[in-house]
Parts: structure tokens; sequence; C-alpha cells
């Protein structure tokens, strides 16, 4: 008898890779239950994902998606009788991770509107963790103000807790909130999250690996209560470009308003505006980007990865 031959890298690659064609022929019979006005809605600044780009991205993500929730739930329920306890619900929760302007926000929208409407997840909550990074006053006096979104900007143990707490079965629990106008967290309000059947985290750090302690010992990560993650991929050029382009778009739009913390950059020309945008990036987020953020790709499930007009060309899921 013969087997066929692969060789041990081959083997040993933890992903089973999809092309966009191979990948939109899965879960052929699942339904796309979003309108061209729901996408439009759903989408970032920028972004120009549409129907038919969610179509063969997040319907078969959707219907894979809903085959793992019903394991793991199965499997939890399996646990509980077998240790002899009451079976409790637990969410199913999904990480969302990438760079800064990679467009982390739009899919995360749009996994949680698609999850909504399925029969056995009506309840889908979504939070970001720019919520979770510390107020402007604390990162001035740690110095750390323009390091926002390095994984120190953030209060991780705070962050730990409030997934702990809902996955843990917490009736409610609540999440500080970041408003990107202010440029600041919103001192006097907060996200109430309540025992949802889903709970999306997305952020730029969420795949981050748990921090050692001082005795050496490691304590958690938030990954460690994932059931799936997902890291939104491109290539840092594109990113960059991206990120530039937005800025220019913001300068109409949010650094307009008179509350905006980048009120001053309204009025740039389109030659400062871009320099302002490069500096920004290249001081902040593409550091973070190379030191903190793909570093993590690998810890993923499914790695989505968009080519230069933003559609999603790869698909990488973990099978091993
Ligand atoms: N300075 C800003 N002012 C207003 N909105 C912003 C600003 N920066 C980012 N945003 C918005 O915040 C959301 C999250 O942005 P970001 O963290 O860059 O992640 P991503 O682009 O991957 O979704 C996006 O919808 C974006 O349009
Ligand atoms: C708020 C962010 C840190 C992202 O936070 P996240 O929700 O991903 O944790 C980021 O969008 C940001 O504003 N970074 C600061 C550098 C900049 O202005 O682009």
């Amino acid at each position: 008898m013969s087997y066929p031959r692969t060789t041990t890298s081959a083997a040993a690659n933890p992903y089973v890779e999809f092309d966009r064609a191979s990948w939109s022929r899965l879960a052929a019979s699942t339904p796309l239950p979003l309108t061209t006005a729901d996408v439009i809605n759903l989408r970032g600044l920028g972004d120009p994902i549409d129907l038919a780009e969610v179509d063969v991205v997040y319907r078969p993500l959707s219907g894979l998606l809903q085959l793992y929730a019903a394991a793991t739930g199965a499997l939890h329920r399996a646990t509980s009788t077998f240790l002899g306890e009451r079976a409790t619900r637990t969410p199913y929760v999904i990480g969302v991770a990438g760079s800064v302007a990679v467009g982390k926000s739009s899919a995360a929208r749009l996994l949680r509107e698609l999850m909504r409407r399925w029969p056995q997840t009506p309840r889908v909550d979504l939070i970001t963790t720019d919520g979770f990074l510390y107020p402007n006053a604390e990162l001035r006096r740690r110095g750390l103000l323009e390091r926002k979104g390095f994984p120190e900007s953030y209060d991780r143990r705070a962050l730990l807790r409030f997934v702990a707490e809902v996955k843990g079965g917490a009736d409610e629990v609540s999440a500080p909130l970041y408003d990107h106008v202010t440029y600041d967290i919103l001192p006097d309000r907060r996200q109430v999250v309540r025992h949802p059947d889903v709970l999306i985290v997305e952020g730029l750090n969420v795949l981050a690996p748990a921090r050692a302690r001082a005795d050496g010992t490691a304590s958690m990560a938030v990954s460690d209560f994932f059931d799936f993650s997902i890291y939104v991929d491109a290539r840092t050029r594109d990113i960059k470009r991206w990120y530039v382009d937005r800025f220019l778009k913001l300068r109409r739009t949010a650094f307009a308003n008179p509350a905006s913390y980048f009120r001053r950059y309204a009025d740039l020309d389109d030659a400062a505006a871009v320099a302002k945008a490069e500096e920004i990036w290249e001081s902040i987020n593409a550091p973070n980007l190379a030191q903190n953020i793909l570093p993590t790709r690998g810890r993923a499930t499914l790695v989505l990865t968009k080519a230069e007009d933003h559609r999603m060309h790869r698909m990488r899921l973990r099978k091993l």
C-alpha cells in the first residue's frame, strides 16, 4: 500500500490555504442575509467593500463559523454533563486583529450583522479594544501619548478581566468607550454587555501573547478566551497608503468637527496632510505593526489577506 508523499515541512504547516475562487465555493448553501445598503452602512471610511465581496468572503466565513460555534457549544454541554455540572450558556468569543487602517472594524461589524441573523445566535456584541486605552491624562503621565496602540498603552488587566467575565457567563459587564474625535476615553459612557451568544473582540493587539509575571510565570492573555480568531492582513505599503488616504478624507469629516483633537489638521493642504499622515504612520503605526501586531499573525485561526485594492485574495485556515 502506498501513501501520498508529503515533506515534513508541508505536513507541519498548520494552515490550509484557499484562493478567492476556492474559498467562495465553500458553503454554497449558506444564505447571505445582507443588502447593499447594509454593507454601505457597515463599512469603514475608505473601505470599498461591497455586497459582491461580502458574498465571496463573508458568506463562506459565516457558514464556517456557524459550524464551529455549534460544535463548540456541543462540546461545552458534553463537558458540563461529564463534570456533573448544570450546563450554562457561554458566549462564543471571536477575536479580530490586524494593523491600524487595515479594515478590521468593517470586518468585525459585517461579522456581527451576519451572525445576528442566525437563529442560534441572535445576540452578538462587538467591543473594540480602544476602550481599554488609558485616558490621555494617564498616557501623558506614563510618557505614552506617542505610543497609542502599543500594548503598554492599554489597561490590559481590565481588558482581560472584561473578556474573562463575559466568557464566564457574567450577567452584565461593561467596557469603557474611546472616541476618535476627541482622541480620548469618554469619561461618562460605557458599553454594557449582557450575556451575548457571541462576543467579537476587535483590536490591534488582541492576539498578543500573555505577559510574563515578575516571578517568570505567564499570566493569561485575552486570546486565551477566544474560540476563533481572525487576522486581517495586507502588505505594509498598501496599509500605509490606505492610512494616508483615510487621513486626507478625515480632514473634511472628523477633523473638521470643532471638538476634534485633530482640528488643526483640517486646514492642511494635500501635500502638508500627506506629510503629517506619513509622519504619524512612520513614527507610531508602522513600528507597532512590525514589532507587536505582525508577530501575532501566526496565532490566528484564520488569516484573511487583502490585495492592494482591498479585496481579499488569500485565506489561510488553521487545520492543526
Ligand atoms: N482620527 C480619526 N477620526 C475619526 N475616525 C477615525 C480616526 N482614525 C480612525 N477612525 C475610524 O476608526 C475606526 C477604526 O480604525 P482603525 O483602528 O484604524 O482600524 P481599521 O481601519 O482596521 O478598522 C475606523 O472606522 C476609522 O474610520
Ligand atoms: C485607537 C487605535 C489605537 C486603535 O485601537 P484598537 O481598537 O485597535 O485597540 C488607533 O486607531 C489609533 O488611533 N492610533 C494612534 C495613532 C494614530 O493616530 O493613527
